[in-house]
């Protein structure tokens, strides 16, 4: 195994090699943009410097003269097997350089070198040798829900920081549901002002205006954070239905629902107003997204015949393309009539019936790509154990081990392995409605997606588990109130 600094990265990175002595950095450090870069790449090293004048209380000032030593960010077009995220790191006593083919290469490469550096604080040496590296997979992701109870976009940026340094490149944002409408429509007003005026537990709720969203959108696009925004329908709408009695069948509005049932609402799939509802909310959505994906719900639909929903999926799944978006659904879709190119959600478990799994495989082998988040596996708001306060265990209880041990390669019978476009752990909040409590659940099982996400083999416990315990003074240090489970050999 690489020495201490290079065999604690987490992710693992593909290949190491440690040689010589390393880099120590000092008040003269210097990080250099200048050599190849490029406005963006000056942006990347200015946050860079942001990330790492806090824990080394180093200057580090981000200066465009080319090479002079200190730590140089390069973008290297013809660099091989890099890939579109892939870094290689350079280290000895001269410089450290980092060297990608995009700068999102070089905003891996600076997560890498934060963990090179002491977790507690001060200058330290980066390790001498070279990593280089590029992920497994292409969607690295995170989902998190604020409809059930509402997080402001202050918090989610720091969900976002948390994730980026993890090299996470996708979150995932349930905007809307039973309980809850939280991005601001302008065609239809009241989604947002009365249809997000509740929350699950009766509390305020709130929503987030245009320029709230796309300063988050931007906050993680700086780090190479895909936001992939979701409109579930035609189930789990009873906030939108709320808000416009125009929108149900019976032409009459039921109250706001303040509590935890799934599967009883529907929108009104035979009417031409629907449609025109679905059209507008998903125009100005698009807008908002410079990411390729819509994702636009699809689960638990019981309260729609299956006709009806397909027919439906299908109209919806129409429009999303006409805003030149992918789909994205959960993996019912897969029962209707997937468009071409749409992404099937895999949210299903061990004990989902055979049937179910193959018709995954089949539209998979069929073109669609697939995103595993098994929720006996990623749910990040399945109870721990017994013990755990918030959270559910509708699929069982979730320690940290067994979201870490499992192959997304190898985990769907008949689901080719170039099929899976990669992993995401939804965190679901009926029960999650503090910064505290969203912490205690993602942290430390999120690194295990991290790790599926990005590395090239699936953890392996003996070697992963102090691994992920050697992250604890690191997350200590940035305040993420993780949970100390039991399974983990925490130092
Ligand atoms: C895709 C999906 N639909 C359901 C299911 O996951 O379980 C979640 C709770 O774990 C729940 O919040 C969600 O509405």
């Amino acid at each position: 195994a690489a020495p201490a600094g290079f065999g604690q990265l987490l992710p693992a990175p593909a290949t190491v090699r440690a040689s010589g002595s390393g880099h120590a950095l000092g008040p003269g450090t210097v990080i250099r943009t200048g050599r190849t870069g490029n406005a963006e790449v000056r942006r990347v090293g200015e946050l860079l410097a942001e990330q790492l004048r806090g824990p080394t209380g180093l200057p580090l000032p981000v200066v465009d003269a080319p090479a002079g030593g200190g730590i140089e960010l390069r973008l290297d077009p013809s660099a091989p097997d890099l890939g579109d995220e892939g870094y290689r790191l350079e280290s000895g006593p001269r410089a450290v350089t980092l060297t990608a083919r995009t700068p999102a290469g070089l905003f891996h490469a600076g997560q890498t070198l934060r963990q090179l550096l002491p977790a507690a604080g001060g200058a330290g040496t980066v390790p001498g040798g070279t990593v280089t590296d590029a992920p497994r997979f292409a969607h690295r992701g995170a989902m998190l829900d604020i409809a059930r109870h509402f997080f402001t976009a202050e918090q989610v940026k720091r969900y976002v920081d948390q994730l980026a340094q993890y090299k996470v490149n996708t979150l995932h944002l349930h905007l809307t549901d039973d309980q809850g409408w939280r991005i601001a429509i302008d065609s239809w007003p009241r989604l947002a002002e009365y249809g997000g005026g509740s929350e699950v537990g009766g509390g305020p709720g709130g929503h987030w205006t245009k320029d709230e969203y796309r300063d988050l959108v931007r906050y993680a696009a700086d780090r190479y954070v895909e936001v992939v925004p979701e409109i579930d329908m035609p189930g789990h709408v009873n906030a939108a239905l709320a808000s416009y009695a125009e929108l149900n069948c019976d032409g009459k509005a039921p109250p706001r629902y303040t509590g935890t049932k799934v599967g009883f609402s529907s929108l009104c799939t035979g009417s031409e107003r629907t449609y025109d509802f679905v059209e507008d909310v998903l125009a100005e959505v698009a807008a908002l997204t410079p990411g390729r994906y819509l994702h636009i719900g699809g689960d638990e639909a019981s309260a729609t015949a299956p006709a009806d929903y397909a027919a439906f999926m299908d109209r919806a799944q129409q429009a999303v393309a006409r805003h030149g978006k992918t789909v994205v659904a959960w993996h019912q879709l897969a029962e209707a009539r997937p468009a071409p190119g749409a992404v099937l959600q895999y949210w299903g478990h061990d004990r989902t019936g055979a049937a179910e799994k193959a018709r995954v495989a089949a539209a998979a082998k069929a073109g669609h790509p697939v995103i595993l988040s098994p929720a006996d596996r990623l749910y990040l708001d399945m109870k721990y154990d017994a013990a755990t306060k918030p959270g559910l265990s509708w699929a069982g209880y979730v320690p940290v081990r067994r979201a870490c041990e499992w192959d997304p390669g190898a985990y769907l019978a008949g689901l080719p392995a170039e099929a899976v476009l990669g992993v995401e752990a939804p965190l679901w909040t009926e029960t999650v409605a503090t910064r505290e409590e969203l912490e205690y659940m993602a942290f430390p099982r999120v690194l295990c997606l991290a790790e599926l996400g990005w590395s090239q083999e699936p953890p392996d416990w003996a070697e992963y588990g102090p691994r992920l315990a050697a992250q604890a003074p690191r997350m200590e240090a940035q305040g993420i109130g993780y949970h100390r489970a039991a399974d983990v050999p925490w130092q």
